[in-house]
């Protein structure tokens, strides 16, 4: 694991939009297309809206990339709190990408339908490829939630899925997430989390002991892949550097 702390979120935006940037043309001189999981949340909108902007938006190679979607809340796209929505608004409206490579989850059929759907996409997309994802990008809540395993809810333990649609009391919401495993199986992924609020549970997830009930963000350990935190100071302000 590597840890990358910048001074406040808007460094770290512009950090990781260099690095992210990078590591696609460094992958791209070996293959022909890059494999990108978005994350939601709020986190990553500085970093999108970095990436629609030159240099960026003018020397990543966009038409080889396709963009998936690490969790989404099935309410319908139009809603602001639409996952894919938000990616749309900040960054894929706004670079050329090619539509057909952008697989968002559905929110415009059944949530368990939807699951069932995405994961029929990505075991078609991986059919004969040892890793999965080229970059999952994730954030974490601060109660140590990532895509959407929640803590204390069985889809933390799921094995076998790729994705699941389950339906999150607390938020009266049905939720579509992929599942550890399938994220486990990436060539790199990277975590952006920032502030204060998150300290003492980064604190937890990163030096204390396994348990992910409490903790989901500490079941992400690719197997074969890299793992990057990208954190702000406030944010790794508990830890013991
Ligand atoms: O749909 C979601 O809610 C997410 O994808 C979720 O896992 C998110 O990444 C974290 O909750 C962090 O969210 P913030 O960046 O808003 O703190």
């Amino acid at each position: 694991m590597e840890l990358h702390i910048a001074k406040d979120p808007a460094q770290l935006s512009e950090n990781v939009a260099a690095w992210i940037s990078n590591y696609i043309q460094e992958v791209l001189q070996d293959q022909e297309k890059f494999t990108f999981v978005l994350s939601g949340g709020s986190t990553p909108k500085q970093l999108y809206s970095l990436l629609a902007k030159p240099p960026y938006a003018e020397i990543i190679p966009w038409e080889k990339i396709h963009f998936f979607w690490g969790d989404e809340r099935a309410v319908p796209f139009e809603d602001e709190r639409n996952n894919a929505r938000m990616a749309f608004d900040v960054l894929l409206d706004k670079v050329p990408v090619i539509p057909e490579n952008i697989h968002v989850m559905r929110t415009d059929i059944g949530p368990e339908q939807s699951a069932a759907e995405y994961e029929q996409i990505l075991r078609k997309y991986f059919k004969d490829e040892e890793l999965t994802f080229d970059l999952v990008l994730l954030g974490m809540g601060d109660d140590g939630h990532t895509l959407s395993l929640f803590p204390g809810m069985p889809v933390v333990h799921e094995e076998e899925a790729w994705v699941k649609a389950f339906f999150l009391p607390a938020q009266d919401m049905y939720r579509i997430t992929l599942t550890a495993p399938v994220v486990n199986d990436a060539a790199c992924v990277l975590f952006l989390t920032t502030g204060a609020n998150k300290a003492l549970t980064l604190k937890s997830v990163i030096e204390g002991t396994f348990d992910a009930d409490k903790f989901p963000s500490q079941l992400i350990r690719p197997q074969d892949g890299e793992l990057h935190w990208f954190v702000d100071e406030a944010a790794a302000s508990a830890m013991e550097l």
